[in-house]
């Protein structure tokens, strides 16, 4: 199974569970986020929603490489980001808190995925980054939209994306990316992270989210997501992303 869903005590972990390719998205893994995402909407008992990566290496290295490298014009690019886009930004505007449980290397599509959870608990060893630059494209699934929300200093947000580096967890917590820096087990971590939270009434929580959404709503953000996306495509296409896949499916 490339993943798994489990609801301890209000707790829904969903885990992406490919670590022989350090937790790729591929299109069964999209098929999963729409699972968890259905499971929040009905569930009356769950507060918090975390991901994770299954392994110690890695949260997620972003998009399977392998797999979308069959995705060749802006066209088709688009139908593959266009949907994870739609996928994260139903994610990001959820009810209840996100916490990204970051095990591990986050990178590309992974520092999206993290970057639209609410919160970023991160392993003391974790290095994370928008490295798409490296591979002659931007973030694709709405990633960089949400950077921008996220009360990061702009040229911070901004220099941490078009240097396209990895950031070690020291790094990623003097930028204010990461919420926590961890060490040891990622479970006691979560337990900590969440104690006082899980005290409160969960219609607050609701409601906090509701004030968020509501901003969003207004500076069109699904919008700014989609328009993200399009650039990704636009990208896509050229010849030097494709050489770029290579390189780094031939390594
Ligand atoms: C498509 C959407 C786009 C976006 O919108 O953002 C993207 O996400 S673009 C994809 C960006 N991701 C990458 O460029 C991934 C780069 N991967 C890495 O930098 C490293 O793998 C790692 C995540 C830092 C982990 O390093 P390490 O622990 O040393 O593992 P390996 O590099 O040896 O990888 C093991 C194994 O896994 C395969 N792998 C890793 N990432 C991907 C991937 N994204 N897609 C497909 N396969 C991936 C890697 O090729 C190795 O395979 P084998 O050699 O066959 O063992």
């Amino acid at each position: 199974m490339t993943y798994t869903i489990d609801e301890t005590d209000g707790v829904l972990v969903f885990t992406l569970n490919r670590p022989e390719r350090r937790n790729a998205i591929n299109t069964e893994l999209m098929e999963g986020f729409k699972e968890v995402i259905e499971y929040v909407h009905n569930s009356n008992s769950v507060r918090f929603l975390v991901i994770t990566g299954a392994g110690e290496k890695a949260f997620c290295s972003g998009g399977d490489l392998a797999e979308f490298h069959s995705l060749k014009t802006e066209q088709q690019a688009f139908g593959m980001l266009s949907k994870m886009a739609e996928i994260l930004y139903e994610w990001a505007t959820l009810p209840v808190p996100t916490i990204a449980l970051i095990n591990g290397a986050a990178v590309g599509g992974g520092c999206e995925i993290a970057t639209a959870c609410d919160f970023r608990v991160v392993a003391r060893e974790a290095k994370c980054g928008f490295i798409q630059g490296t591979l002659a494209i931007t973030s694709g699934w709405g990633g960089a939209t949400y950077l921008f929300e996220r009360g990061l200093r702009h040229d911070r947000a901004l220099k941490m994306l078009i240097d396209a580096q990895v950031y070690d967890s020291g790094q990623l917590e003097e930028v204010g990316w990461a919420t926590k820096v961890y060490d040891g087990d990622r479970e006691v971590a979560l337990a900590q992270f969440i104690e006082y939270m899980r005290t409160i009434n969960p219609g607050v929580h609701k409601a906090y989210k509701e004030i968020e959404i509501r901003k969003w709503a207004e500076k069109d953000l699904k919008k700014r997501v989609m328009e993200e996306v399009s650039q990704c495509s636009k990208l896509w296409e050229l010849e030097a992303h494709h050489e770029a896949v290579n390189r780094f499916l031939k390594k």
